[in-house]
Formats: C-alpha cells, structure tokens, sequence
C-alpha cells in the first residue's frame, strides 16, 4: 500500500518533523467539529450538540477504521485442503458503506468478488472483510475497486480476480446534481479474468444471474 495510505498506521509512530504527517489528538479532532458545527450556524454548547464532536470523533474511529488494517494480515490464513477444487469462487452482493474523498459523504453499494484459486482458497468472510479495509477509508469507487482486486491478487496469487462494484454516491443525491438512484458500476479484473472475455462473461453471468 502506499505511504499515504499508511500514514497514520498505528504501527507506524507520526513524526514530529512534518505537521501534515502528525496525527491530531482526540482533543483537537473534537475542536475541530465544534467548528464544523458552528460553520452550520448551530450552538455547539446547547444541550443536544454538547456531546457531539465527542461522538463525531468516536464514529469515525469505525467509520475509517480501515486506516488502521492490513489486508495482507485479513489474507494470511488459506486453507489448502479442498479436494483439488480449482474453480470459480463467486461472493457476491458483499454490502459497504464508504466514503467519498471529494465531499465526505457516504456512497454505499454492493461489492461481487470472484477468483479462481491456485493453491488453495481462503476463508469467504475475509473476502468480504477486504471490501471494509479500503471501504472504511476516503475512496472514490474507482481507487476502493482497484485496491481491493489488487490485494486479493497479490496476496491469494489466484490464476484470475475478478471485482464489479456497485453503488449509489450520496454526494450526487443528496447535494450537488441531486440524482438519487443513480448507480455507477466499476469491475476491475486480473489473470484469466483479464486475458479471456469468456470468464468476464461467466462471471458476470454468476453476478446477475438466478437469485
Ligand atoms: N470518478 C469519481 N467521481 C466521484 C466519486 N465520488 C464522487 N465523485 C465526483 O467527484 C466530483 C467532484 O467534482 P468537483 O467539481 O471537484 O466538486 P463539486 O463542485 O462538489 O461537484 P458537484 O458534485 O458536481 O457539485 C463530482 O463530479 C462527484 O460526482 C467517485 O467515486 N469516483
Ligand atoms: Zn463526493
């Protein structure tokens, strides 16, 4: 992953010398939503709001918990015994919410993996648990695609990754153009995947097909 990714790893100590890689504290992070709520024009002292930059703070620990997770570490435990199976493996409509880069606000969809093992298969919860690595972090869905199909690939060394992803951003619904419903689809595919529009084909077929 790159270093901006991995800035504020906890295992990774911030350094002093650059404000910008220095991790803000609780108290400043809690400062700064009394702001963001005095920008709105609403009292941050009233009863309602006096809690708030408290719970704003606590909510996006899980919210961007992804800053501080490893996929490598989600995608260590592959199980080799599987009788030799060595088809398509297809998750699908793994639900995520994420969060726009550009405004901060949700976009939430469907994430549907596929792969083809090669030397063993790993446990379908991680696949899904992948997705909240890089969802629960400041995305757009073409960097949260990339970086999910990539992982799987360098990690699982599979013979193909397959990814589609769907969502709906709630930048473009609630503010801005204000279209709701609108769904973007992004795929992103490796190895055989890549190489043959047959297994992109399949795989599709798989995703959309009998429910
Ligand atoms: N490619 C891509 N664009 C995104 C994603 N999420 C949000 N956007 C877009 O990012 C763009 C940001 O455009 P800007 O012109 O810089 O910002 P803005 O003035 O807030 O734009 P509007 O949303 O059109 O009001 C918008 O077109 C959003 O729809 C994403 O995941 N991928
Ligand atoms: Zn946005």
């Amino acid at each position: 992953m790159d270093a901006i990714v991995n800035l504020y790893r906890k295992d990774r100590p911030a350094t002093d010398t650059a404000d910008v890689a220095r991790r803000p504290t609780r108290e400043e992070a809690e400062a700064a939503v009394r702001t963001l709520i005095r920008w709105t024009g609403d009292d941050p002292d009233r009863e309602g709001l006096v809690d708030t930059p408290k719970r704003v703070v606590k909510a996006y620990e899980q919210l961007y918990s992804g800053y501080n997770e490893d996929a490598g570490e989600v995608l260590d435990r592959v199980f080799e015994e599987v009788e030799g199976y060595g088809d398509i493996v297809v998750v699908r409509d793994i639900p995520f919410f994420s969060h726009c880069e550009h405004h901060m606000v949700p976009f939430v969809g469907k994430a549907h993996i596929a792969y083809y093992p090669s030397g063993g298969v790993v446990g379908l919860s991680k696949l899904a648990r992948v997705v909240d690595v890089f969802a629960r972090r400041m995305q757009t869905q073409e960097s949260l695609s990339a970086q999910i199909a990539t992982a799987i690939d360098e990690y699982l060394k599979p013979r193909g990754v397959a990814l589609l992803i769907e969502a709906e951003h709630m930048c473009m619904s609630m503010r801005g153009v204000q279209k709701s419903g609108v769904s973007t689809i992004t795929t992103q595919f490796t190895g055989v995947f890549r190489e043959d529009p047959a297994e992109q084909a399949r795989f599709m077929m798989l995703v959309r097909g009998a429910r």
